[in-house]
């Protein structure tokens, strides 16, 4: 290679190297802001850091470290490694096998000698669902060896600080259930899908991969129409939302970063929000936001009947004395309640393809006044090049040189969500453009983007 060249991968590497280790001096510091220090790799305790589902600073330097730390490695290592690597998912369905059959719980026994740590014979023998030990200490090995439980000693387990949110009673195991279950299972399908005569083309939601898996299941097969059928994937599904919005901190990113404050002072004149969730699941975010402003938030949570028993059950334990409602809908037959002051969509668009995303769009357009705000709550998708500015959500411009423009493998999920959204409902995660577009065709006029910490808000207002 000529010299010249050399010198600039030189200078690349070199970049890496000083965001690689200013990002981790970035991590090491919001641990040791806490006053419990810096965790140590195997620990078996939490870090309080760990269940703050804001933790922004910390995760922005994670995506920095990751996203150099996979482009040193990919650029250095033999390319042939990098690809057998990726080509063995089978982590996936290790993780729930063990989230499943509650491997971490049975850990989380202690033994009566006080050691540390149980063989995988008498893993097996504390299993509901027997399995074999032999078969099983293949499983564990494979997940401690990517640091999730901790080998103490030859096949003997013990959990640790990665292998804590596999714990049942956290919500986030359902999500680890959810996305290694029969969402793999669609994403697996992908690669008959994508050339199927009758499915390549079709942008319906009856035509995704996941509607091809369970096509001899049910007539008009859709992941919606198959969860609605089964009340366990139901129930599981709306934990794993709950999971899910604590695991990207959503709540704590929407009720710090959007200006609520200011939507309440004095010289707004208001003194009382009204706030529809609409799709709202079990409502985490508006539990935080009437949480936060208990006499300031009227919320109204609309989904599908049976979403809306669980989201009760959630509301009035955590949250009793809550102004809220619970109204059942259909958003794709009928506009939210009318007039409200805040219309908020956390994840609905991107689990439909553009045709029915309009159809939503416009029935909320159709229930807003002119002082009504929509907040879409989604990801939104960059792309991974090194040269393009999208409107709104960058924060990395500093690091362009370094590092792709999507952080590359530091912010993965995205790109991830993508193509699950494909596998499940053929739709897609929408870029900045994506979203001005279909607003412009629901008679919405984009206001603002407000980055959060990987997902961001889309705000519109009723074109004039
Ligand atoms: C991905 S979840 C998001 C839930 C919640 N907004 C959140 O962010 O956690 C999508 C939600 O849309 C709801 N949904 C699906 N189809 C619907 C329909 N036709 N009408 C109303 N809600 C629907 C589901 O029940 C589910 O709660």
């Amino acid at each position: 290679m000529p010299l010249k060249l050399n010198a600039t991968a030189r200078t690349q590497i070199e970049a890496l190297l000083s965001l690689i280790s200013s990002s981790t001096h970035a991590a090491m510091s919001e641990y040791e802001k806490t006053g419990h220090g810096i965790p140590i790799p195997d620990s078996s305790e939490s870090h309080p850091l760990d269940n703050q589902a804001g933790a922004l600073a910390l995760r922005r330097a994670i995506w920095t470290l990751k996203g150099a730390c996979e482009r040193l490695c990919t650029t250095l290592a033999q390319p042939m490694h990098t690809l057998i690597n990726r080509a063995m998912p089978y982590e996936a369905p290790c993780l729930k096998f063990v989230a499943e059959e509650g491997i971490a719980d049975i850990l989380d026994i202690t033994a009566p000698d006080g050691a540390r740590g149980m063989h995988i014979n008498d893993i097996a023998t504390r299993m509901k669902n027997k399995a074999d030990p032999g078969k099983l200490g293949q499983v564990m090995l494979l997940l401690s060896t990517r640091g999730c439980f901790q080998e103490v000693s030859k096949d003997v387990y013990a959990n640790n600080r990665i292998s804590l949110p596999l714990l049942s009673s956290n919500p986030i195991s359902s999500t680890i259930s959810l996305y290694s279950g029969e969402i793999l299972q669609g994403v697996t399908m992908l690669p008959e899908v994508l050339v199927h005569p009758e499915y390549a083309s079709s942008r319906t939601v009856n035509r995704s991969s996941f509607s091809y898996l369970i096509r001899n299941e049910m007539e008009n097969p859709s992941y919606f129409g198959w969860i609605q059928a089964n009340p366990h994937a139901g129930r599981r599904f709306q934990r794993a939302m709950l999971g899910l919005r604590c695991a990207v901190g959503s709540s704590d990113a929407v009720v710090q970063v959007y200006p609520w404050e200011q939507l309440l002072s004095p010289a707004s004149g208001k003194s009382l929000l009204t706030f529809c969730d609409v799709g709202s699941g079990p409502g985490a975010v508006s539990l935080a936001l009437s949480k936060s402003y208990t006499n300031n938030f009227r919320v109204i949570l609309q989904d599908l009947p049976e979403p809306l028993e669980h989201a009760k059950r959630l509301w009035s334990t955590e949250h009793p004395g809550a102004d809220v409602r619970f109204v059942s809908m259909d958003f794709l037959k009928e506009s939210p309640m009318h007039g409200q002051d805040i219309y908020y969509l956390s994840h609905i668009l991107v689990d439909w393809p553009d045709s029915d995303s309009i159809t939503i769009l416009k029935n909320v357009a159709n229930a807003m006044n002119s002082s009504s705000r929509l907040l879409l709550h989604d990801y939104v998708l960059q792309h991974a090049l090194f040269d393009q500015h999208p409107i709104g959500s960058f924060e990395s411009s500093e690091m362009a040189l370094e590092l792709l423009l999507n952080y590359g493998s530091g912010t993965i999920r995205p790109a991830y969500v993508n193509l699950m959204m494909l596998a499940l409902y053929n739709s897609c995660v929408r870029t900045s453009e994506d979203f001005i577009a279909l607003g412009r065709q629901c008679g919405l006029t984009l206001v603002k983007i407000w980055p959060l910490s990987g997902t961001s808000l889309i705000e519109f207002r009723l074109a004039s």
